[in-house]
């Protein structure tokens, strides 16, 4: 018996992607009062502590797109987010643009590296993650990583709300927010191309959707994991 399946076209399909920034971690409580001034100190440095953890994975989740993707253009460009991330030499990167911060904000590169402060549940979000790249087709790996799409509007206005509400961060250790102003956009731009192209039938878009969905859960049971370690 044939089967038959009814393709969203790609617009519709684009459309119910972008659908998902109602459920980004923007609107998390946490990240709302980050960007309203009213975390503490130690709130900041926890989130910045925990945060850590997620940097430091996001090139091993690349390098598991990378090595489970045949197609040589898509891995021609998507190597570059493992360098963004590790640099090319030592003192380069976004890791170390993240240590960076932490140490603006009053943590030392040690306690940021060695994990005393990271939280169960946001490792355990943060190797779902991982895993998931690691085990599922790589489109969909690809999918997962298009909450990009909603990460630059959440950059501007987190960068606002440090110079403003934090002036006790040094505004050096801010460098890792401007670097993602571009960063982000093209990143999910590539990614949205992948997607689109290689998501043609329906099921294929389902599982896209799918993948977007599981990135949100992860992204907001990371800051569940801080908002509950950090209370005000
Ligand atoms: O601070 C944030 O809110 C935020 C969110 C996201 C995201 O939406 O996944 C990323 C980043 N930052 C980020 O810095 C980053 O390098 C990054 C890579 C990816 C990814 O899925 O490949 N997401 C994100």
């Amino acid at each position: 018996m044939m089967t038959t399946t009814t393709t969203t076209g790609a617009d519709g399909f684009v459309e119910i992607l972008q659908a998902h920034s109602r459920r980004y971690h923007d609107q998390h409580p946490f990240h709302v009062r980050m960007n309203a001034g009213r975390l503490s100190r130690r709130q900041i440095r926890g989130w910045v502590a925990n945060r850590f953890y997620y940097q430091e994975n996001i090139p091993r989740k690349d390098a598991a797109i990378l090595s489970n993707c045949p197609d040589l253009e898509v891995r021609r460009r998507w190597i570059r987010r493992i360098i963004d991330h590790d640099g090319n030499a030592g003192g380069e990167g976004g890791i170390e643009a993240w240590l960076r911060l932490g140490e603006a904000a009053g943590l030392t590169r040690e306690e940021v590296k060695d994990h005393r402060h990271l939280v169960p549940g946001v490792r355990f979000a943060v190797d779902a993650y991982v895993n998931f790249a690691r085990t599922r087709p790589w489109v969909e790996a690809v999918a997962s990583s298009l909450t990009e799409l909603f990460a630059p509007n959440l950059m501007a206005a987190r960068l606002a709300a440090f110079e403003r509400w934090y002036p006790w961060i040094d505004p050096e250790g801010l460098v890792y927010f401007r670097a993602r102003l571009e960063q982000a956009p093209r990143d999910c731009e590539h990614a949205l191309e992948v997607v689109t192209a290689h998501c043609l039938s329906a099921e294929s878009q389902a599982r896209a959707v799918d993948a977007l969905s599981f990135k949100c859960d992860v992204l907001w049971s990371l800051m569940d994991a801080i908002d509950q370690a950090y209370p005000e």
